[in-house]
């Protein structure tokens, strides 16, 4: 049944649930990461700042290495507890012991399939060894959660009989883990809800059916109070529940709060930077999409309230809020765009400006600031000031090799070129490239000409794409003659480049 149908079944905003971050441990084991410890070290300082209770720093069992980055961990003497994953192995525990950390998460089997199958023992056996690891753990006086692996494939009464055993023995708590992702929230609640009879439960939780956020707060509902997540939800497989999805959650749904939220974040840039996994662009509260808005409609309800479109401020979570523009921009969002960028334009304008990005995005093109510019000076006829403009431009094609000659104002100096090509536009363009030298750096990403009016004396309308240093700009000129307006189109670009790039003028190559 949902989690919130029913009051018993809801969380009350005077819980107090915390966090255990496993970014260290399972996020990790995500094929293909490995931290080095200074990139660990740098992760449980943001984890620290953001306030999680348990930061397991790693599985000491694996190697020197690991040791050595857990160890750096618990050196930094966080508020946060620092933890090693361990195997029911009194000797991974000793290899814990070793890296000083304030506790471990003792690993048992729990369904069959893994008491069988994988570790090779007996349910009874298992207990009995529970029992032991636990009391070998607390001797040395670690803090203990004691983790049924497989716990949501296992048959509950056994489960709550190992709960019980590691409780018994002295853990500090029992941990039920849907370690596959392969359970739903009615489940997860009647387990956590019959071990949390039993004493205090945690709750670790994967996503391999998209469920992790539903079962974490499952879980909460039926009384786990401790949640491991990760943070950008990496781990395993699909990964673990997301750190930053169950904290807005708790926080925006029922007024529980468990981090500073606004280190979110940072703490997602940091650990997509040390790991080099990309966050996704509609991956919820870290994503590039989360709070920008492109299509007409949702800019226009957001420019006239803030909240028309999104269900918390960005600034929540250390974001802030983006209008884009593409295929979708109405008149709202170029208006306040263009007046972002203290450009003026009347309302006939503004509508022709939303026009000309639509049809840009219509080529399936991301419409950059630097394209509305662009487009607006060619609407409104503003100029602006100029690296480099176009001042005059003569092209022949009747000889046997089409040749073009330019003069071009650069930096307020006139240079003067000439280039030949396989018609009058492509020689106008070596004769720029021959102007500028190497200012002219730039990729021709795309030429694409569109006849504006019909007929012999058609205006053309011609548009490029030239992109440089990971940025790019498209410029649209209209003019009857097509080598005057691809040159003044290619010009226009390449000055809006340098203009963006902010690159000191190079001489022209001799
Ligand atoms: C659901 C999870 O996320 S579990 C955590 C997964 N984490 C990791 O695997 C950490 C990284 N792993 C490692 O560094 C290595 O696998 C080590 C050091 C743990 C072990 O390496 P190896 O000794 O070469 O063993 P290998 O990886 O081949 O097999 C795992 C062994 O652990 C045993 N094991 C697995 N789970 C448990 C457990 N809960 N309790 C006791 N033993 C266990 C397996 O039975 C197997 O033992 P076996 O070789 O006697 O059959
Ligand atoms: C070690 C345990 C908690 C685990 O990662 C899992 O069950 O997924």
């Amino acid at each position: 049944m949902p989690v919130t149908h029913t009051p018993e079944q809801t969380i009350a905003s005077d819980r107090t649930v915390r966090l255990l971050d496993t970014t260290l441990r399972d996020g990790e084991q995500a094929p293909g990461v490995s931290l080095s410890p200074d990139e660990k070290v740098e992760i449980a300082r943001s984890l620290e700042r953001a306030g999680v209770s348990v930061i397991e720093a790693g599985s000491a069992c694996t190697g020197a290495g690991e040791r050595q980055a857990i160890s750096r961990v618990t050196d930094l003497d966080l508020d946060a507890r620092v933890t090693s994953f361990c195997r029911g192995i009194t000797t991974d525990i000793d290899l814990a012991l070793e890296c000083d950390v304030d506790g471990v998460h003792i690993v048992v089997p729990a369904s069959d399939r893994h008491v069988e199958g994988k570790v090779g023992t007996s349910r009874e056996d298992n207990l009995e060894k529970t029992a032991e690891l636990v009391a070998y753990a607390k001797d040395h006086d670690l803090w203990v959660e004691v983790i049924g692996e497989d716990g949501s494939r296992a048959d509950l009464d056994y489960l709550e009989e190992l709960a019980e055993a590691s409780l018994e023995a002295g853990a500090d708590r029992f941990c039920f883990a849907d370690t596959v992702g392969h359970t739903g929230p009615e489940h997860t609640y009647e387990a956590v809800a019959r071990l949390a009879e039993l004493g205090p439960v945690s709750a670790h939780t994967h996503d391999d059916l998209g469920l992790g956020v539903t079962n974490a707060l499952a879980a909460i509902a039926a009384g786990a109070d401790l949640v491991h997540c990760t943070v950008n939800g990496l781990g395993e497989r699909a990964g673990n529940v997301a750190l930053e999805e169950v904290a807005i959650a708790l926080s925006h749904v029922y007024d529980l709060e468990t981090l500073e939220l606004e280190e979110l974040y940072d703490l997602a840039q940091i650990v997509s930077r040390a790991t080099g996994i990309q966050l996704a662009p509609n991956k919820a509260v870290i994503g590039e999409n989360a709070f920008t808005h492109e299509s007409g409609i949702h800019t226009d309800g957001t420019l006239k309230d803030d909240k028309m479109y999104e269900p918390y401020a960005p600034e929540t979570v250390g974001r802030e809020r983006r209008l884009a523009l593409g295929k979708h921009t109405g008149r709202a969002g170029v208006a306040a765009t263009l007046e972002e960028h203290g450009v003026d334009a009347d309302d006939d304008e503004v509508a022709e400006i939303a026009n000309r990005v639509t049809e840009l995005g219509d080529r399936g093109r991301r419409v950059t600031d630097a394209d509305l510019l662009a487009i607006a000076e060619d609407v409104t006829g503003e100029d602006r000031e100029r690296v480099v403009e176009l001042l005059d431009l003569t092209a022949t094609s009747g000889g046997a090799v089409p040749t073009a000659s330019i003069r071009l104002a650069v930096d307020g100096e006139e240079r003067v070129a000439s280039g030949t090509g396989s018609g009058p536009v492509d020689a106008a363009v070596s004769a720029v490239r021959e102007a500028l030298g190497s200012m002219a750096d730039a990729e021709l990403e795309s030429y694409h000409v569109d006849a504006v009016t019909g007929g012999t004396d058609a205006v053309v309308t011609v548009e490029v794409t030239m992109a440089r240093n990971d940025r790019s700009v498209t410029v649209a000129r209209s003019e009857a003659d097509i080598t005057r307006a691809s040159v003044k189109a290619m010009v226009d670009a390449l000055d809006r480049l340098l203009a963006a790039d902010q690159q000191p003028l190079a001489p022209a190559d001799d």
